[in-house]
């Protein structure tokens, strides 16, 4: 079978990740904590899965929501910018939706964000009326626009957009920002975020319908469980009866916990899953409001 085979008569699994870029790494990381490995081919553009029968392509970002389109790949990771992006190009030529978000990852986090020169007292949306807005997200701006009922020039740019004010190719930008210290270096200031993003696992609309349904599923139950792991501990502790609820009101962020009398005492030992940071000071407190012995454990896997 070749690679130009696209979904009918495929039997394997394929996901498209970003060749390089900020999601590649990422990516794989997660990927590999869901039990994928692979053997890489010598040009690194495709990797042939070992441990199940999924493949990685490893490609551009904005090639991705195109090959879930065209069935080339079933699901891929990808920036919500860049799926929402490519999902208003096809709204905007009246091309059904193609891909959709099948999870939030958590992370690749930015905002899509109008920033104006520093100069500029802004007073609220009304004032972009008549202006030039410099951005590689034409689509989601003029969704944006049309929402807010505002008539603005959008200049598409395909790189580079902070420079255009000074250019005098806008008067204004639209683009992704992290920390904002692109922003700052070129004299503009945030002033609405028109999109929270992060790296998304993009699949086709409809669901998959074949055998490879089946590896979809398991796959996606994995990454579920390294999600819901990431960040999590286990803490273990001992605790007096009358001490519980105190105890666990510092814990909100904890699943219900297993429980179980120790020796027929008053004393209750517990065990529950967090999901929030479990510092010394939090430990400290839990110490405080009655609870001994604390243990916190790392969580390797977890399936529900
Ligand atoms: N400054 C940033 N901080 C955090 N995430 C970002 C930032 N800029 C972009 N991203 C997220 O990472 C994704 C990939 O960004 P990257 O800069 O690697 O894309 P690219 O240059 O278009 O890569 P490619 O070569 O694959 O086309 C973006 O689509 C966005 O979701
Ligand atoms: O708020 P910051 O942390 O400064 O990040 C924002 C910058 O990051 C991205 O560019 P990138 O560095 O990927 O360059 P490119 O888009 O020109 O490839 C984005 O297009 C912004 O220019
Ligand atoms: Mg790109």
């Amino acid at each position: 079978m070749t690679l130009a085979s696209t979904a009918r008569g495929r039997d394997r699994l394929r996901i498209a990740i970003q060749k390089n870029g900020r999601l590649g790494e990422p990516a794989r990381a997660l990927l590999a904590s869901a039990g994928l490995a692979w053997c890489e081919s010598r040009d690194k553009l495709f990797c042939h899965g070992e441990s199940l029968p999924v493949d990685l392509l490893l490609v551009r970002d904005d090639d991705i929501p195109g090959l879930i389109a065209d069935g080339v790949c079933d699901l891929g990771i990808v920036g919500r910018n860049v799926l929402l992006e490519q999902a208003g190009e096809r709204e905007e030529a009246r091309r059904p939706a193609s891909s959709r978000e099948w999870r939030a990852l958590g992370f690749g986090g930015c905002r899509l964000s109008l920033a104006v020169p520093e100069a500029w007292d802004w007073q609220g949306t009304a004032q972009l009326a008549g202006k030039r807005i410099a951005t590689t997200y034409p689509n989601q701006l003029r969704a944006w626009l049309r929402a807010q009922d505002v008539q603005a020039d959008v200049v598409v740019l395909s790189g580079s957009v902070e420079i255009a004010p000074r250019l005098g190719q806008a008067d204004l930008i639209c683009d992704l920002v992290s920390s904002g210290a692109t922003l700052a270096a070129n004299q503009l200031k945030p002033v609405v975020d028109i999109l929270y993003s992060e790296a998304v696992l993009a699949g086709p609309v409809q669901p998959i319908g074949d055998a490879r349904a089946e590896l979809a599923d398991l796959l996606l139950r994995r990454i579920d469980g390294v999600l819901r792991i990431r960040d999590s501990k286990l803490l273990l502790f001992h605790t007096a009866r009358d001490a519980l609820e105190r105890v666990m009101q510092l814990l909100p962020d904890a699943e219900p916990p297993t429980m179980c009398v120790v020796d027929g005492s008053e004393t209750l030992a517990l065990q529950a899953l967090c999901h929030g940071a479990m510092t010394w000071q939090r430990l400290e407190d839990l110490k405080r409001a009655g609870a001994r012995g604390l243990m916190v454990l790392p969580v390797e896997r977890m399936l529900a």
